[in-house]
């Protein structure tokens, strides 16, 4: 029978699994029979909801059976079956969801990084058999169909018989090896003990004849062997367990099991409410960001069951976007199993529902940022970002929820900080909360504008998101102290002018300022000796709504318009060069000139903007050094 290829990548990613050196190769199982388990889920939810179809609940179940003999292992299910064309599509294309394609050759080492990644399901196999056979009839198919692969080099596909509706997997196991035993997949009792470890909680009976001793009836020390059915995993679905009787581990493998992530949650929520609307839920905090999280293909919600049998494997409705890195499941009696998508949106319950989780997230990660401060920091650096667009998103309609959440770096502590414990350190003079926005906190701590600030010794919050300046914007104020930028025209600072003379120098040198503005004509707003500078000779000050880190993020945004922001140029009186200023516009303006572009120009690079015309710029510093 001829054989055919698998796709490219499916290809390389078999190899790799197959020659992996990885050291949960039990893990096989679970996904073996995680996937029975979603075929029957599949076929249960139509047999509840299409009255053509009758099916006894008996009639759903997964049976793994051991042959030392033949060295196989068969997974069978009774779930909804592969036509032909589902058993190529699904199993001749590994990571169908590109995720694949996302990771470049070179960056994937072993099969850690791809199960760890990707979840590669079915694949799985291949790390503890040599050769996969797949036998599968499809509901509503007459005929059955085998797929057969003994790994990279290809598969083969052809009709078979097979009599009820549903799926065998049939593992041929490898030959032990010095380092690998291989064997332990064929006993009964291992066999047993990873069920019981990762797939105790499936909906459906895993049975497994089950060989035993016992003692012969009526006979005394006479013993006899037996063989019994006995379904190995307790059925329960953890969320329907008492919180008390679950550990740390059942979450995290229920976590992994499900494929919520590949990462180590942060913290579980177990819900159980029994009001007004009654549910189960079990939702996670991830502490890694899923490699789409950030863009457009990520899509969030949550799995909803209705009394355990699962409608909807993404219900985004249940969890608002700023919460979007929230996985996990809920189950309600309440709902409807023949509930559409638009229906589910106007839903009552399910409004309810979404609300009382939001409630639940927000709370958990308040007692995670007050109890937990190491945990929550890990948190914030994978989801921090996100929050700061809630509070910015929707006209900020949802600051209230999210304002004690977000945290920004502080110029005192070196670390990330809330803006209550901002606020509550603040100085009784101290009228508002300062903030300096650029690309890194390096930069920003070399950052002309924020010498005043420190040297007083004022707390600064460090903006490198772009989002974080348009986030303070929709907040205004926090506990009633409003934002305020480093560059702004007026730092608000009452003693800011005892020990200096800037108002006197202003005047004294009304002239010179009003030439230099003439030079830089509409490029600034204007040109007026500094309060805040101290050592550094000029700098950007803005006046109005717009700051200079808000038009550079403006500018970069497609379609963006030619927004503008009021640039002052300010000079320190106080600077040598102001001297060198002052003599140019009385000797010489054509110097003065020079002199003024330059600064312009230096203070543009501070602010990391482009200067205009680079080979002027570069011609302007020659004609002074010649
Ligand atoms: N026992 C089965 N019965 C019916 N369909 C199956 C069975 N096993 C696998 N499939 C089909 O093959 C597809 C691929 O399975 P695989 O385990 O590789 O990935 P997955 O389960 O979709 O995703 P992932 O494992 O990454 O979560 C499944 O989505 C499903 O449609």
């Amino acid at each position: 029978m001829a054989k055919k290829q698998f796709k490219a990548e499916s290809k390389r990613l078999l190899d790799m699994m197959i020659h992996s050196i990885y050291t949960h190769r039990e893990i096989f199982l679970r996904e073996l029979i995680s996937n029975a388990s979603d075929a029957i889920d599949k076929i249960y939810y139509k047999a509840l909801t299409d009255d053509s179809l009758t099916f006894s609940k008996d009639s759903y179940y997964i049976r793994i059976t051991a042959d030392k003999d033949q060295r196989t292992l068969t997974i069978s299910d009774s779930g909804i079956g592969m036509t032909k064309e589902e058993l190529e599509e699904n199993l001749g294309v590994i990571a169908k969801s590109g995720s694949l394609a996302f990771k470049k050759d070179n960056e994937i080492k072993d099969g850690y990084d791809i199960i760890g990644q990707f979840g590669v399901g079915f694949y799985s196999a291949f790390m503890v058999a040599d050769v996969v056979t797949v036998i599968s009839k499809a509901l509503g198919s007459e005929q059955a169909y085998k797929w057969e692969s003994k790994g990279a080099d290809g598969y083969t596909m052809e009709a078979s018989d097979k009599e009820s509706i549903g799926t065998d997997i049939i593992l041929k196991i490898k030959e032990n090896t010095e380092d690998e035993k291989y064997d332990e997949y064929l006993d009964q009792y291992r066999l047993k003990a990873i069920i019981k470890k990762y797939s105790d909680f499936i909906r459906y009976p895993i049975k497994m004849d089950i060989t035993g001793r016992r003692p012969k009836a009526d006979q005394e020390n006479e013993y006899e062997d037996y063989t019994e059915e006995q379904v190995v995993n307790s059925m329960v679905p953890i969320w329907r367990k008492n919180k008390n009787e679950l550990t740390p581990e059942d979450y995290e493998n229920f976590y992994t099991e499900k494929r919520y992530g590949f990462d180590k949650p942060i913290k579980h929520v177990h819900i159980s409410v029994d009001g007004a609307v009654r549910y189960n839920a079990i939702l996670f905090i991830p502490e890694s960001i899923p490699f789409d999280y950030y863009t457009k293909e990520y899509e969030k919600g949550l799995e909803l069951y209705s009394n355990g049998v699962l409608i909807m494997s993404k219900c985004a409705d249940l969890l608002p976007d700023y919460f979007s890195f929230v996985k996990g499941m809920v189950d309600s009696e309440d709902l409807s199993l023949n509930i559409s998508r638009e229906m589910l949106q106007h839903d009552r319950q399910l409004k309810l529902i979404a609300k009382n989780i939001k409630n639940k997230i927000k709370s958990q990660l308040l007692s995670l940022l007050k109890d937990e401060r190491e945990q929550y920091d890990l948190f914030y650096d994978s989801f921090g970002r996100q929050l700061k667009y809630g509070v910015y998103s929707d006209y900020g309609s949802n600051k209230e929820d999210l304002q004690d959440l977000i945290m920004f770096y502080s110029s005192k502590e070196k670390k990330l900080v809330t803006l209550d414990e901002y606020v509550s350190r603040m100085p009784e003079d101290q009228k508002f909360i300062y903030y300096a926005s650029g690309e890194s906190i390096e930069r920003i701590e070399k950052l002309p504008q924020i010498e005043l600030l420190t040297e007083k010794g004022f707390e600064i919050l460090y903006f490198t998101d772009d989002i974080d300046e348009f986030a303070i914007r929709i907040l205004t104020n926090y506990k009633e102290k409003e934002f305020k930028s480093v560059s702004s025209g007026d730092l608000g600072i009452e003693a800011e002018d005892k020990d200096n003379n800037t108002d006197t120098v202003q005047e004294e040198n009304k002239e010179l300022f009003s030439f230099m503005k003439e030079i830089l004509a509409d490029k600034v707003k204007d040109v007026r000796a500094s309060k805040r500078l101290k050592s550094h000779p000029v700098c950007i000050a803005t006046e109005g709504e717009l700051t200079v880190e808000m038009e550079k993020i403006l500018k970069s945004m497609p379609n963006s318009q030619n927004v503008k922001a009021d640039k002052v140029l300010e000079i320190n009186a106080n600077h040598q060069v102001f001297q060198s200023l002052k003599n140019a516009f009385a000797q010489d303006k054509d110097k003065l000139s020079l002199y003024t572009n330059l600064l312009y120009n230096q203070a543009l690079l501070i602010e990391g903007l482009q200067v205009n015309d680079p080979v002027e710029f570069t011609n302007d510093i020659c004609k002074i050094m010649v």
